[in-house]
């Protein structure tokens, strides 16, 4: 549903904004973002022209000369996620890999005229603050963000350099106590900044880091991420994200890396360019991590400068594995079309083997076969996907394997599907590399933005019917499907009850990123597999010949 606001910009347009009516959770952070199309219309009232508004952060820091941290940070961390940024610059500071040389804080009065320039002319969505080095700043922006409110507000209140060196003095704490804070929709201290904000608690486990999320919650902001990268050695980064009500625990892996100068400020930035683009406050704080996380390991070697602390590539190689993550090679999302799921059962009571149920099922036009065998022994298992590698390789069909990583493995599938009480994605991803296809069940927004962020290709969602092939399956409906497609970042295969009779009303829900239908009973229940999948197979063509 949509409302359409009218109204005047300056200079000589007017404008309409179509509006997205959304229900914002009670609990939730304050980052839904309205997403927008402005429609310019000249005075001729010619409205072919869309402009469209791109997401926009503008971060309130500091100059990093080595650009490794910093407005520089910031600018790459947006950039690479596709966001706009603009600058407004509180202090330039000297510094590269071995520490800071010399700090020059910009006159108050000019730090102000950059904030007006900024948010009286462009449409900012978050503003992202670093390095505050004074009372005075803190107070002027406060105030600039009355006179100019913005979507969210994320605050991460540097105050000592990695390399030990004080960015802002210490009695800028009372203006984040009770000017920034209560304003902030996110907050991002590490552990000594979560420390001093609380007048100096000791922070040394997970339960003193989730007790200093909820102090720290105390102070205002909506949410609160206590990052543990500093927590004694232990195998995972973990941080705390409290969200008011719980305590989440976030893991990411600890990547052995020097090269890690610049990434507070990474993550504060690409939780903002996340804001910015729409996303809700947890989604958005996942994927800053494992945009961190990905960075910091591509980057584990490279050498920049001659000190201790170097910094991270936020961009080559990113492009590659997160940006692009749904073109990797070996993955075309239009195999998603026509996703025959094998069932032993099935085959059985109609008295075909597997291997003869593929082969119908591909001659019928699926476009991508997954074995589902849930009982078979391993061995069994192995031979039979064996066999049916060969068939998919020799026909350029796909073949993937549900649930079995090992078996997978085995017959050098070309990828596996998991669900979500099945081996993490993120892990099945580290175990067959880049180049296989890995696909997650979905049944919410959440668990689809987390397939992204976990390395998935694509997501299945279901069950759209009611379905007896999967046991207590819950039923999402047609709408359940649209919310989940309109969240997720992956191409989406729409699973369960779907038949040749219902499969034109899922494909017409008008989200972009559907790509087709997975089906088990359609073809397999059937008694002739190959012309079953060919009905099912022409009316998918209608459908999407048509759009
Ligand atoms: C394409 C596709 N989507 C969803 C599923 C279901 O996977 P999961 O939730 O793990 O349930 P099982 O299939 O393992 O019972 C799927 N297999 N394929
Ligand atoms: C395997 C499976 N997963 C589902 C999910 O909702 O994730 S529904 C399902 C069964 C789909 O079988 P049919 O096409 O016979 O309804
Ligand atoms: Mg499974």
């Amino acid at each position: 549903m949509s409302f359409t606001l009218t109204g005047s910009l300056p200079h000589r347009l007017s404008f309409q904004f179509q509006v997205p009516l959304v229900t914002i959770p009670k609990s939730s952070c304050n980052s839904i973002k309205v997403m927008t199309m402005a429609t310019s219309i000249n005075n001729d009232g010619d409205t072919s022209n869309p402009r469209k508004n791109i997401p926009h952060v503008l971060t309130v820091a500091g100059s990093d000369s080595g650009a490794g941290a910093g407005i520089q940070a910031d600018l790459k961390a947006c950039g690479a996620l596709g966001v706009y940024c603009s600058t407004v610059i509180t202090a330039v500071t000297a510094q590269n890999t071995i520490g800071v040389q010399g700090v020059h804080p910009v006159p108050e009065s000019f730090v102000y005229e950059q904030l007006t320039s900024v948010l009286s002319d462009m449409q900012v969505d978050v503003v992202k603050t670093g390095m505050l080095p004074s009372i005075g700043v803190v107070k002027l922006l406060c105030q600039s963000l009355k006179e100019f409110p913005v979507q969210a507000l994320v605050v991460d209140p540097v105050m000592i350099s990695t390399s030990g060196d004080i960015l802002a003095d210490p009695s800028i704490l009372i203006a984040f106590r009770e000017e920034l804070l209560p304003m902030a929709d996110i907050v991002t201290p590490n552990l000594k900044e979560a420390s001093a904000l609380l007048g100096g608690m000791q922070l040394e486990t997970i339960a003193d880091m989730c007790s200093a999320a909820k102090s720290i919650h105390k102070l205002g902001p909506r949410c609160v991420l206590v990052k543990g990268g500093d927590l004694p050695a232990p195998v995972d980064a973990i941080d705390i994200f409290f969200d008011g009500e719980h305590c989440h625990e976030l893991r990411a892996s600890r990547i052995k890396t020097h090269n890690t100068h610049g990434t507070g400020c990474t993550l504060a930035s690409c939780i903002a360019a996340e804001l910015a683009k729409g996303s809700l406050m947890l989604p958005a704080v996942q994927v800053a991590k494992h945009f961190v996380e990905t960075a910091l390991d591509y980057s584990k070697d490279i050498e920049i400068g001659s000190g201790p602390q170097g910094p991270f590539d936020h961009f080559s190689k990113l492009r590659r594995s997160i940006y692009n993550s749904s073109v990797r090679r070996g993955f075309d999302p239009n195999d998603l079309l026509l996703y025959a799921i094998t069932d032993s059962g099935m085959n059985k009571k109609w008295t075909r083997s597997i291997t003869d149920a593929v082969k119908a099922a591909i001659e019928g036009g699926a476009t991508i076969v997954q074995l589902r065998e849930k009982d078979a022994d391993t061995r069994e298992f192995v031979e039979l996907a064996k066999s049916c590698v060969e068939i998919c390789r020799a026909h350029g069909v796909p073949l993937l394997i549900n649930d079995r990583v090992d078996v997978a493995l085995a017959c050098n599938a070309d990828g596996v599907h998991v669900g979500q009480s099945d081996m993490s994605p993120r892990i099945v991803r580290a175990l067959l590399g880049s180049e296989k296809i890995i696909g997650v069940s979905c049944k919410t927004p959440e668990q689809a933005l987390q397939a992204w962020a976990d390395g998935a290709d694509y997501i299945g969602c279901g069950g759209v019917f009611p379905t007896s092939t999967k046991a207590n399956n819950i039923t999402i409906g047609l709408s359940g499907l649209k919310t989940v497609c309109s969240a997720s970042k992956l191409p989406v295969v729409a699973i369960g009850g779907i038949n040749n009779g219902n499969a034109r009303s899922v494909m017409e829900i008008g989200t972009p990123n559907l790509r087709g239908v997975a089906v088990v009973s359609a073809l397999f229940d059937r008694e002739f597999v190959s012309s079953e999948t060919r009905k099912l197979h022409s009316v998918l063509m209608d459908v999407v010949s048509n759009k």
